[in-house]
């Protein structure tokens, strides 16, 4: 956005461009005490049909990425917001004084609305001010940029971090819906973080007030309500804020029901309670939906949160003041050198436990060996990890923890074009072995749980591309979150009468990890011990996770039978191959080694 676009206000310093949507261009000012506010100025259709298009003043790449994901990924085969031919008010010989009033009465409203309510998770407004491009709005800066923001640097977030930065969301949703009122354009772009890392719902502008005489026109695609458009509904809010947890966790956005892929396909660690309230607040069906304070409460229960790491997004001014920035020295020995961690392994010593949550039932005891062993000072004291210095380090320098890629997302957030590069490492490349196993191979097996997951993997595509439950017996432990997740997906496949014809999973540099590695996976506090079976060994394998292309076939009588299938109709999406990296927790009780549960690695 050029200069002649920045806007001059009497008593204001106007820095820098935070960012533009599609109605409006935000800048940082200060005034005279030297306090900083974000100044947001409306934009106009322009009526040349010179487009303007508004980009925020970070780095190149995020740019890039955030055009990458308007037009690829937030509106694929849709109108692109930022193509709407617009104008900021003011530009091309000055907006006319009908603009001028009609971008001030919109202002009033959005200020009028937002001074009727105080949440801590509600971005708040201070005044209007008149600027040389007409009235500008002033409210808190947000020095944590936007939820976009940090999807388009960082790709796709782990769970625990979507847990952190959407449950304060719901719960300001639900305090709104409690006072009568809709907020109506939840996407990624308008939720804020604080320099704490607090999450602030922002950008009240379509907001309505129940009895309120304005219909609804805003809300962005993708995430807006196919089944009520304008509807004064809170659940309109709700499957918004499903997409956008579906769209942090994936980096697409979802799609119509019939044509998204599985959940815990593309993210096999997301936990079954998390997948299920994301399908139904997405469903069509309203009475499916839970209030936004259900949402709020099931997703907290969902994973132990951790802080959101906002600085690979934030602009380089706001890094010293960020409180969750995880770079420089920590005093916690096991995090030397590995920035990142930090964070994460305070919350793991001090977990935030959802409610109903027990690490360990008393009486419990582990009687194989348990999943995570604790954390002592003595252990802590050690410093660098030997088997980490050669393992996780690998990805974290890599980034490519932060990608996690599968079932398309070439086409996702970052503009990237390609699956990331994958570090290589000494594990062995295990490819499917779709011949029947032999004794000798269920011998190794047996004892090579890196062997064993090749083959668990394969058949665990086998069931998605047949849309057949009964193939994860062999696949998933009984009872575990694995078996959950896959087969409630898998079910809904063949009830939907789906399949996904063509699909395989390959695993690529598969290593087992040492305990010290361990130490460096939060979420392992929250898996129980391998206490039900006596002889369980307990192994754990990083990996990447290669899924082929596949189609979405329909089959010819939904629910029954799955084999027969009709051809794939031109309507069928394609999706692309993509790849993820992944810890696996693998059980062997003595009739072999299955899946316990599917964990992403730390970043
Ligand atoms: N208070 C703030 N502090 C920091 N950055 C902000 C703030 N408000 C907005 N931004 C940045 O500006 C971008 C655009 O802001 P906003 O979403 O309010 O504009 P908009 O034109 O209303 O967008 P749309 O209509 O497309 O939802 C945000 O995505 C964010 O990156």
């Amino acid at each position: 956005m050029s200069d002649d676009e920045r806007p001059t206000a009497a008593g204001l310093s106007v820095g820098r461009l935070l960012g533009a949507g599609g109605s409006s261009s935000v800048w940082l000012v200060e005034d005279r005490d030297g306090q900083r506010f974000a100044l947001k100025v409306l934009r106009v259709p322009r009526e040349d049909g010179v487009a303007v298009h508004g980009v925020p003043s970070e780095d190149g790449a995020t740019r890039r990425g955030r055009r990458a994901a308007r037009t690829d990924s937030l509106y694929p085969g849709g109108p692109t917001a930022p193509d709407r031919p617009e104008r900021t008010l003011g530009d091309v010989g000055g907006a006319s004084s009908a603009d001028r009033s009609a971008a001030s009465a919109v202002m009033w409203r959005e200020l009028r609305l937002l001074l009727r309510f105080s949440h801590d998770h509600l971005l708040r407004v201070h005044r209007i001010v008149e600027t040389d491009l007409g009235p500008g709005m002033l409210m808190d800066f947000a020095p944590g940029g936007s939820l976009l923001g940090l999807l388009t640097s960082r790709g796709p977030l782990p769970v625990a971090e979507v847990v952190t930065a959407l449950v304060p969301i719901a719960q300001a949703l639900g305090y709104l819906h409690d006072q009568g009122a809709l907020h109506g354009d939840v996407t990624p772009g308008n939720i804020l973080f604080a320099s704490d890392g607090r999450p602030l719902l922002g950008d009240f502008g379509t907001g309505r007030l129940l009895g309120g005489d304005r219909p609804s026109s805003g809300g962005t695609p993708g995430f807006l309500d196919p089944a009520h458009p304008g509807s004064f509904d809170p659940g309109v809010d709700v499957f918004a804020l499903s997409a956008v947890a579906w769209f942090a966790l994936t980096g697409r956005i979802p799609g119509p029901t019939d044509e998204r892929p599985p959940l815990s396909l593309m993210v096999p660690e997301v936990p079954v309670q998390l997948m299920r309230l994301i399908e139904d607040g997405l469903s069509s069906d309203r009475d499916r939906r839970p209030s936004a304070g259900d949402f709020a409460r099931t997703l907290m229960r969902a994973a132990t949160p951790i802080p959101v790491d906002l600085v690979p997004a934030v602009h380089a001014s706001v890094l010293p003041e960020l409180l969750t920035r995880r770079a420089g020295p920590d005093p916690a020995p096991t995090a030397a050198g590995l920035p990142g961690l930090a964070g994460r392994s305070r919350a793991r010593r001090t977990p935030a436990r959802a409610p109903g949550r027990a690490r360990q039932r008393p009486g419990e005891a582990p009687a194989g060996r348990r999943v995570r062993r604790g954390s002592s000072p003595a252990r802590r004291q050690r410093g660098r990890r030997p088997g980490l210095s050669r393992g996780l380090p690998a990805l974290l320098g890599g980034g490519v923890a932060l990608l996690l890629l599968i079932a398309g997302l070439t086409l996702a957030i970052g503009g990237r074009g390609a699956p990331a590069t994958l570090p290589t490492d000494a594990g062995a490349d295990h490819g499917v072995d779709q011949g029947t196993p032999g004794p000798e191979h269920a011998i190794q097996e047996q004892n090579d749980p890196l062997t064993a997951l090749s083959r668990l993997v394969a058949a665990r595509a086998a069931a998605f591309a047949a849309a057949d439950p009964a193939l994860l017996a062999d696949v998933d432990v009984e009872g575990s979150p694995a078996m959950s997740a896959d087969t409630e997906a898998v079910e809904a496949l063949a009830e939907a009468g789906r399949k996904l014809a063509g699909l395989s999973i390959t695993i690529h540099g598969a290593a087992v990890l040492s305990d010290e590695d361990q130490e460096f996976v939060p979420a392992l506090g929250e898996l129980p011990a391998a206490a039900t079976a006596p002889a369980t060994q307990v192994r754990l394998v990083r990996a990447t996770a290669v899924l082929s292309s596949y189609t979405t076939v329909r089959t010819v009588d939904p629910g029954r039978s799955a084999n027969a299938s009709v051809p794939s109709a031109a309507s069928d999406p394609t999706i692309a191959q993509g790849q993820q990296q992944l810890i696996f927790v693998l059980w062997n009780s003595g009739a072999g080694w299955r899946i316990h549960s599917v964990l992403s690695p730390p970043q």
